[in-house]
């Protein structure tokens, strides 16, 4: 379980976290949906520990971040923009690699790579160099490595972008699955029909505050309106400021 208490983050003038506070619950696959800007990845970077927050407080399974970073980052398999690829190692190395990085070693860190190429689809690339890799495969890649280590929290920065259709499903699939076995995922996305079909709970955030939380039948019914694309423009509000 993830839970933020009014976290806030503060890059020179601009507050990219303002107050947001939230529950993410185990077996669960919660969204964190806001406009461009709204402060989402600066979350995920924060939930890690890879940016010091400036005010609040974040337990992940009641362990602090900042205070024990291994010990959360051992739990965590983290999807950010940056995909951190080496060009030269083929996927299998670099999975081998960080599978060994991770405790992982021999035949069952074997079996894991394969498993785990499986179920992303991604068998065609896992011999090959990731040099020239369309951005499709390099997400792939990348999420393979966050997942790799079974982690019990998966926190995910939009992990469909770019993918083509059968991927598309072959990942959610593969979060479904994982949400199944209990894991904690958050991924933050702008595929309203992603958050439809795939997400049980939603944080709504914008310009750095939590706006609502709910699922999104939840959502609809609170601002009235059916369909959960107007409903999330409904509750980040216009231009003049947030809707209450
Ligand atoms: N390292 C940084 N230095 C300065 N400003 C930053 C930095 N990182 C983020 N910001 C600013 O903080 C705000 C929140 O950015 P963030 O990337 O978290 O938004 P986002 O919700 O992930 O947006 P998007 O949907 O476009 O990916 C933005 O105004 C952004 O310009």
């Amino acid at each position: 379980m993830i839970e933020a208490h009014e976290v806030r983050k503060q890059f020179g003038a601009v507050q990219a976290l303002g107050g947001v506070g939230f529950t993410a619950r185990d077996g669960h696959i919660t969204a964190l949906l806001g406009p461009n800007g709204a402060g989402k990845t600066t979350l995920l970077r924060t939930l890690v520990g890879m940016l010091k927050r400036d005010h609040g407080s974040i337990a992940i399974d009641g362990v602090d971040p900042e205070r024990e970073p291994l010990r959360v980052r051992a739990n965590i398999g983290f999807l950010t923009d940056q995909f951190g690829l080496y060009e030269r190692l083929s996927t299998r190395e670099y999975l081998t690699y960080f599978g060994e990085l991770n405790g992982m070693d021999g035949a069952a860190l074997r079996r894991r790579i394969d498993e785990v190429s499986e179920m992303l689809a991604m068998g065609d690339i896992l011999e090959r160099r990731s040099k020239g890799f369309s951005q499709g495969q390099r997400i792939k890649v990348a999420l393979a490595r966050a997942l790799l280590h079974r982690p019990r929290h998966l926190l995910l920065d939009e992990p469909t972008r770019g993918l083509d259709v059968m991927s598309t499903r072959a990942v959610r699939q593969a979060l479904a699955r994982l949400r199944d076995e209990g894991c904690c995922v958050v991924m933050a996305t702008h595929v309203m029909q992603e958050v439809s079909h795939l997400c049980d709970d939603v944080i709504v955030i914008a310009k750095g505050h939590t706006v609502a939380q709910g699922s999104p039948r939840a959502l609809c019914e609170r601002t009235g309106i059916a369909n959960l694309e107007d409903a999330f423009v409904s509750l980040v509000g216009t231009d003049e400021g947030i809707a209450a």
